[in-house]
């Protein structure tokens, strides 16, 4: 059995996960340990116990320790990507290529922990000095999910450690696996003491919550789905901590009418299906203008078409199965839904045989949708994008806004008026022209506006507004 990591051992669990490959269920990838609420309460009182030690690093030291783990990653991107590939489902390149991004964070934040600077602020009184300075919070929950199994976790872990906090990481209970190996090659850094990183898998309702109701937790940092978030937040705020959610995405692309077509077309397939289209960047809502409607829509269709559905690690393969039998069913459901409320199912929308028994679903596109329709509100988090018709522009953009999501927005445009409107106007976190709403870099601030985010930004140096807190300090040197 892989167990968890508390205060420097790996321990077993007191009951058992089975790891299946969502590609092929035959393929069990391993058995993981299940933590108690008391093993939880053990790496909270670990990560409590080390933090201290770990705050007194030098900022060298740790920044020593973060870009080993780093180097660590990147050679072994294969091996751990198509760990990921097999427990996740996506493509084996989309598995490496996330393991590379994981490394690189871990790299940047190596270099974070060196540059964390203060200010100095001239005082509104004479004599007086006036300094803001930044210190770790203390210790953090960091509650992860199944889509990016070690890129999300990455980027919540590398500034947390960066910045002198301990960490005690739950990871999504169908991505044990790059977890696991995440923890080994971080708790066996050269020079990591022990408790400064602990690893709890277990069930959301247990460690989650465990972690999210102890005063020893400082804050806690989430992704996964707004109702989880926003329970969270409740718990947080009620013992005065610190949260952070990452969460759902309606993500809009708007086509106008003077978009080069076929790289409008590049954009849709890969920010809406890659990945098994399960990002919450993932591009849901297709807006196109009037005039190349007709056209969009059958080149869409011709483009889903061509797209090779299986298993993950098969280098042939441009999308994997979806993640679990949930997922799935949970995916077919707002088909259904979406064909009920009179959307137009183009393509796709139905299971298919692979070589290898799996989760393995067409990718569905529909026409002929209006805002309105619940496939266009709720996040499906699946391969499924629909297309709604806008006269303008104008509506275009009131369409894109229509929403209770504001992740990410696209426009593909050759106007640089219309792009620069929409780079104002759109209500989103992260705006992209003539780019995919999906996929975005390692080094720059992430999140979102309206359901899809809570607090600071995740991400780039901005992470450091999130994990560390500021201390004014006023002094009188003339007095000492
Ligand atoms: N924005 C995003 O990136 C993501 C959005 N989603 C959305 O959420 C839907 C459901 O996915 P799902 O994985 O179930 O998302 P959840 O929000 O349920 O899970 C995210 C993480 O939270 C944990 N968790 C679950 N319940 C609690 C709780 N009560 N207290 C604390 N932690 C908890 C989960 O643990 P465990 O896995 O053990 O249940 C997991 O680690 C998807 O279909 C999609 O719409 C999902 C993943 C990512
Ligand atoms: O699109 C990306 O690069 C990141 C997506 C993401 O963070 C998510 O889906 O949870």
């Amino acid at each position: 059995m892989y167990g968890n990591h508390i205060a420097g051992h790996w321990v077993d669990g007191t009951s058992i996960n089975i790891n299946v490959n969502p590609s092929d269920t035959r393929d069990v990838i391993g058995e993981y340990a299940i933590a108690s609420a008391e093993q939880t309460q053990d790496a909270i009182a670990a990560a409590k116990a080390a933090q201290k030690g770990w705050q007194s690093f030098t900022a060298e030291a740790r920044s020593d320790i973060l870009d080993e783990i780093g180097n660590t990653i990147l050679a072994r991107r294969e091996e751990l990507g198509t760990l990921l590939s097999r427990e996740e489902g996506k493509t084996l390149a989309e598995g490496i290529g996330e393991v590379v991004r994981a490394g690189r964070v871990f790299k940047f934040f190596a270099g974070e922990a060196l540059r964390l600077a203060g200010e100095r602020l001239p005082s509104v009184r004479p004599g007086v000095e006036v300094e803001v300075t930044r210190h770790p919070l203390g210790s953090v929950g960091i509650i992860t999910p199944w889509n990016f199994p070690i890129a999300i976790p990455a980027w919540k872990i590398a500034p947390a450690l960066a910045y002198g906090n301990t960490v005690v990481f739950k990871p999504a209970g169908l991505v044990p696996g790059s977890a696991w190996a995440l923890t080994d090659i971080i708790t066996s850094a050269t020079g990591m003491p022990p408790g400064v990183f602990n690893l709890v898998m277990g069930q959301g309702s247990v460690v989650g919550e465990c972690l999210a109701r102890s005063e020893l937790i400082d804050a806690i940092t989430f992704t996964g789905s707004t109702p989880v978030g926003r329970g969270i937040a409740t718990l947080c705020a009620e013992r005065g901590a610190r949260v952070q959610l990452e969460m759902g995405g309606k993500n809009p692309l708007v086509v106008l009418n003077d978009a080069d077509i076929d790289v409008a077309i590049s954009i849709a397939v890969s920010g809406g299906l890659y990945s098994t289209g399960q990002r919450c960047t993932a591009s849901s809502r297709l807006i196109v203008e009037q005039g190349v409607y007709d056209s969009f829509v059958s080149k869409l269709t011709e483009a889903t078409a061509a797209l090779e559905v299986g298993n993950a690690l098969d280098p042939k393969t441009d999308i994997g199965p979806v993640v679990s039998a949930d997922q799935l069913e949970q995916d077919l459901y707002y088909i259904k839904k979406g064909v009920e409320d009179g959307g137009k199912l183009e393509f796709g929308g139905e299971i298919i045989e692979g070589k290898t028994p799996g989760y393995y679903l067409k990718p569905a596109i529909f026409s002929g949708t209006s805002n309105e329709m619940t496939i266009n509100r709720d996040e499906v988090f699946g391969p499924v994008m629909s297309v709604i018709e806008a006269a303008d522009y104008e509506e275009a953009l009131a369409l894109a806004n229509a929403t209770a999501f504001g992740l990410s927005a696209g426009i593909c445009t050759r106007s640089l008026a219309h792009a620069a409107d929409f780079r104002r106007n759109a209500q989103a976190g992260m705006t992209m022209v003539n780019l995919p709403t999906a996929g975005v870099d390692y080094h720059a601030p992430f999140g979102g506006m309206k359901a899809s985010s809570y607090g600071p930004r995740e991400q780039g140096s901005h992470a450091r507004e999130f994990f560390t807190i500021t201390r004014t300090n006023y002094m009188a040197p003339g007095a000492v």
